[in-house]
């Protein structure tokens, strides 16, 4: 029995100081157009291409959330994942999800809704809730093949 204890006090000595990343998925669907509202038609047309429709089009927006940091010894978390989607729910889908980025979402009234640009806000938005020791990074598909990173550096 005590040679048990010790080598289970032994295990857990070895977690200390483990950096671990935890990741959870989401998705939203939301319709946008790629144009600048300072550029005519045209410049948009040429720059933007068939995402300058101004009657908008849509994706099914799929996001990989990651936060990495130590182990808490009492815990085993990084962080709780149930927290994490808590957050992603609140911030993200609940603002996005069947909305029109161009329209609906503040963040985008004088900002391109580029997937570039949408994965800094999310970046931003989710950052402001989760601990300053631990490190974000997100991951924004906009079409299976198309996807962009954003670690805030
Ligand atoms: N750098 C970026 N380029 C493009 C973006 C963007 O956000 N950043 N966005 C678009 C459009 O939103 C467009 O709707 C993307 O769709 P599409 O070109 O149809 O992408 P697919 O992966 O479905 O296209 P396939 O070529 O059939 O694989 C364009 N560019
Ligand atoms: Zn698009």
């Amino acid at each position: 029995m005590e040679e048990e204890q010790v080598i289970l006090v032994n295990e857990l000595d070895q977690q200390i100081g483990l950096i671990v990343t935890i990741s959870r998925k989401a998705h939203f669907n939301a319709a946008h157009r790629l144009y600048r509202k300072d550029w005519t038609f045209e410049q948009n047309d040429a720059v933007f291409g068939k995402c300058n429709n101004p009657n908008f089009h849509g994706h099914n927006y799929e996001l990989i959330v990651s936060v990495t940091g130590e182990i808490n010894q009492e815990t085993g978390f990084v962080m709780d994942v149930k927290f994490l989607a808590d957050i992603i729910k609140v911030e993200v889908e609940d603002q996005f999800d069947h909305k029109n980025l161009n329209l609906d979402v503040p963040e985008f009234q004088d900002l391109n809704p580029t997937a570039e640009n949408i994965v800094v806000v999310i970046w931003n938005k989710i950052r402001k809730k989760i601990k300053s020791e631990l490190d974000l990074e997100v991951v924004l598909y906009e079409t299976p093949r198309n996807f962009v990173t954003y670690k805030g550096e």
